[in-house]
């Protein structure tokens, strides 16, 4: 008995010369719905349409197409059932041995519509629900379910395995091929429920309610890049990309060597905080991140000197760092970026002269991310048996909105530079606390397990530049002690949440000693 093969696919790519071999070398007779069936014809290919062997018209404008007992009957009986052929048999149904199905292209439709901004007009989601796919995944599904006997294809990317297995195996395919596309196909169908998924809640409130939080934990994506390894040699890695294709994903590397996973999580926190500083009205802004912590940030009135500043508050620490600018790179910034070994940089765009200086570094990855400020909405952590999930960390209370609780206040000056210290500090690993001056950083202190020992770690390395700087803390003082270790050293400003039941007793050594200080109400721990 001859072989059938189902293909009903949206992507039509390889799809003529995989149907040629199928036919012409190993015998088998294809089914289609219509456009496939179409595209095969004019290729002078043998096809029956799935409405003319179902007896059944494609209706509701290909609503429906292939859902019908004959298409699912024939993929889902088990070859070894007498019960399953006598079935078959009584209903004219022929078992379908080969199953080649890609979906309704979803996610490349949201992909548009975010491009245009248009996610959430009516017309957007009309568009959208007709593009989410309800026979293909139900082919698809059953096909894999009866893997024992089917196999099934859901990209063009298996055509080429798929044809080698039969060439290695006499024009038959073994179990373990089959299991293994089947496994694909049930990734590739959760993947594509969770896009669906993901669209319609978008248009939910981004409430920091729990209740908002989805239901069911889906994190899906499509493997874009092995990574040569993880954290470490011995980690294995892969670089997945979320549907609709945003961020790291979209952004275009101008130059150097591939990125590692070490770089993605440092390019990310870099990101993250470099969006701190991306509206409109901010200065020329540069980072330098370390594992994840900023060892100098600046602003000033160009960006090569925001950078020329980022680079001097530690320049021991800036060797093989990771820059961020909120500016295109221009040619001077460039060339003094090239003067020291750095990994990677990114910035919204590059000039032409400044690619080219850039280029004479071959190795130094150089990223172009124009949308900076876009991230993932929530953040996910692995633990034992489970998840944990919660908002990205988005809020910052304004300056305007803060508490000043000692005698002494801050002009508009000493408030922007407060402003910049506590958007610095937001970004370092707790216990954090982080010492600025005329819009740079001249100390971090990050991740120590006492907030004493991250002031002190700040304050030295600060020196004597701590003179008239201002400290800021991501969580509040427990005791007067750093308030006392950072006035010793020249401190004029502190900025910290506040929220201690000691708090009053960090006030007053404030005010003892002459300090500003001014209580933001919130705090950033960032573990
Ligand atoms: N409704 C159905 O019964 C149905 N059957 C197959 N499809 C999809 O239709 C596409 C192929 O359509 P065509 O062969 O008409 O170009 C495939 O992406 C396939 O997944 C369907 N479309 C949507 O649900």
């Amino acid at each position: 008995m001859t072989r059938l093969a189902l293909l009903s696919t949206s992507d039509k790519t390889g799809l003529v010369p995989f149907a040629q071999t199928l036919v012409e070398k190993y015998g088998f007779e294809i089914i289609s719905s219509g456009g496939t069936a179409a595209t095969l014809q004019a290729a002078n290919i043998p096809v029956t349409k799935v409405s003319d062997y179902t007896g059944a018209p494609e209706i509701l404008g290909g609503r429906v197409k292939t859902l019908h007992p004959k298409i699912h009957g024939g993929l889902l009986a088990r070859r070894n059932l007498a019960a399953d052929q006598a079935d078959l048999a009584s209903q004219h149904i022929q078992p379908i041995d080969l199953v080649v199905v890609n979906l309704y292209p979803f996610e490349q439709t949201v992909q548009r519509q975010q491009e245009k901004g248009d996610t959430s007009s009516d017309q957007a989601l009309i568009e959208a629900v007709e593009q989410i796919d309800i026979g293909g995944p139900t082919m698809l599904r059953s096909a894999a379910k009866n893997f024992a006997h089917v196999t099934v294809l859901c990209t063009s990317h298996q055509y080429e395995a798929y044809l080698t297995e039969l060439d290695q195996h006499q024009g038959q395919v073994s179990l373990a091929f089959r299991k293994r596309c089947a496994m694909r196909v049930f990734e590739r169908t959760a993947a594509y429920d969770q896009a669906i998924a993901a669209y319609l809640r978008q248009s939910e409130a981004t409430s920091t309610d729990a209740a908002n939080l989805p239901e069911h934990l889906m994190i899906a994506g499509q493997a874009q890049q092995t990574l040569r390894y993880g954290e470490n040699p011995h980690q294995r890695a892969m670089w997945y990309q979320s549907a609709p294709r945003t961020g790291w994903s979209a952004a275009e590397q101008l130059q150097g060597k591939e990125l590692s996973y070490n770089n993605l999580v440092d390019l990310e926190a870099a990101r993250r905080i470099i969006a701190e500083f991306c509206s409109d009205e901010e200065s020329p802004t540069a980072a330098i991140l370390k594992h994840n912590n900023p060892c100098g940030m600046a602003q000033a009135d160009t960006i090569a000197m925001a950078y020329r500043n980022a680079f001097a508050a530690d320049s021991v620490s800036a060797f093989g760092g990771i820059v961020a600018l909120n500016r295109p790179i221009d040619a001077l910034t460039a060339q003094t970026m090239t003067q020291t070994f750095l990994e990677c940089i990114v910035a919204p765009a590059c000039d032409p002269d400044a690619a080219e200086i850039l280029q004479k570094k071959s190795n130094l990855r150089v990223l172009i991310l124009p949308d900076l400020v876009t991230g993932q909405p929530i953040t996910a952590k692995a633990i034992a048996g489970g998840w944990l999930v919660q908002d990205a960390d988005h809020w910052l209370t304004p300056p305007s909105d803060w508490d000043i609780v000692t005698d002494r206040r801050p002009d508009p000056a000493m408030l922007a530079e407060m402003s910049f210290a506590w958007r610095v500090v937001k970004h370092v690993k707790s216990n954090a606390i982080v010492v600025t001056r005329d819009r740079a950083t001249l100390g971090v202190g990050a991740g120590q397990m006492n907030r004493v020992g991250a002031a002190k770690i700040a304050l030295e390395q600060a020196g004597d530049r701590a003179q008239g700087a201002v400290l800021a803390s991501d969580g509040f003082f427990p005791f007067d002690d750093s308030v006392r270790t950072a006035a010793a050293a020249g401190i004029v400003a502190i900025v910290q949440p506040g929220g201690s039941i000691r708090d009053q007793e960090s006030i007053v050594a404030a005010n003892e000693l002459g300090v500003i200080m001014a209580l933001t109400g919130t705090r950033h721990f960032l573990h």
